[in-house]
C-alpha cells in the first residue's frame, strides 16, 4: 500500500511544472498587499479547504482588464465561493453586474455574504446549478470567465460563442494546467485543455494569447 502511495505521488509531482518560479511568486506577491477584509478571509477560507482559487496575482489581473474593458455584463462559469468574482466586482461601473455559478449552493452563499459585507450585493447575480446552462440565459456579455472542472472547456466555449457580445473578451484559468498540456501522457482534463486552447487559437474572429501568470490564463479578444 505504501508503495503504491509513494508511486502515486511520485508519478504526480512528476506531472506538475510550476509555470512561474516560487521564488518569482514570492516576490510578486510580496509588491501586491492586500487590506480588504472580505478578501484576506477568502484567500485564508482558501488554504484552509485547499480550494483552488484564482489566488491574488490573478484576481488583480482580471480587475485591471475589467477596469480597462468597463463591462457592463460580466459571466463566470464556476465561481466557487466568489473569490475571483469579488475582483470582477470591486472593478465593475455604475449598472454592470456578475453572474455568479457554482453547482455548490454552500458556496454560493458563503459569496452572497461576502458581497453583501462588502457593499457589493447589487453588482452580483448568484446562481447555483450548471454555469454551462446558466450562462445561456444571457445574451450580449462583455467578459465570459471560464474556470469549471477543465473537461468541459471545449463544450462551454461552443455553448457560449453565440451569447458573446461584439468585442468581447474571453478569460479562462488553468490554460496550461500546471504543465500538463506538454505532456504525452495526459488525462481528460488536459486533453480538453490543449483542445481549448487550440480551438480559441485557431479562431481568426478573435485574437487571442496566454499570459503564463499562476497557471496560464487565456485573454481572447473577439474581434
Ligand atoms: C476552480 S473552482 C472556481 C474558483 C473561482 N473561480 C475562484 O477563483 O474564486 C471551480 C468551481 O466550479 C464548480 N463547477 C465545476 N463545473 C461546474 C459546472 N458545470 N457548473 C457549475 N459549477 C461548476 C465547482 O463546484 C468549483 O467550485
Amino acid at each position: 500500500m505504501e508503495t503504491i502511495k509513494k508511486n502515486l505521488t511520485e508519478r504526480r509531482s512528476r506531472s506538475m511544472i510550476q509555470i512561474t518560479d516560487p521564488r518569482i511568486e514570492g516576490y510578486l506577491m510580496k509588491l501586491q498587499p492586500e487590506d480588504d477584509a472580505q478578501i484576506l478571509a477568502m484567500e485564508e477560507k482558501a488554504r484552509e479547504m485547499k480550494f483552488p482559487i484564482i489566488d491574488r496575482l490573478v484576481g488583480r489581473f482580471l480587475h485591471l482588464l475589467t477596469r480597462l474593458k468597463q463591462p457592463k455584463l460580466v459571466v463566470e462559469l464556476g465561481s466557487g465561493f466568489g473569490y475571483s468574482a469579488l475582483w470582477f466586482a470591486r472593478a465593475l461601473g455604475e449598472g454592470a453586474k456578475v453572474v455568479l455559478t457554482e453547482y455548490a449552493e454552500k458556496n454560493i452563499a458563503y459569496a452572497r455574504q461576502m458581497f453583501e459585507e462588502e457593499g457589493l450585493a447589487d453588482k452580483a447575480e448568484f446562481r447555483v446549478g450548471n454555469a454551462l446552462e446558466i450562462g445561456q440565459e444571457y445574451d450580449n456579455i462583455d467578459i465570459l470567465f471560464i474556470d469549471i472542472d477543465k473537461y468541459q472547456y471545449p463544450a462551454a466555449l461552443e455553448a457560449m460563442l453565440p451569447r458573446l457580445a461584439q468585442n468581447a473578451l474571453v478569460i479562462a484559468d488553468n490554460t496550461l494546467w500546471y504543465g500538463r498540456v506538454v505532456e504525452e501522457n495526459s488525462n481528460k482534463d488536459s486533453e480538453a485543455v490543449k483542445r481549448f486552447n487550440e480551438l480559441m487559437f485557431s479562431r481568426s474572429d478573435f485574437f487571442t494569447t496566454i499570459v503564463p501568470l499562476r497557471d496560464g490564463v487565456l485573454l481572447s479578444y473577439r474581434i
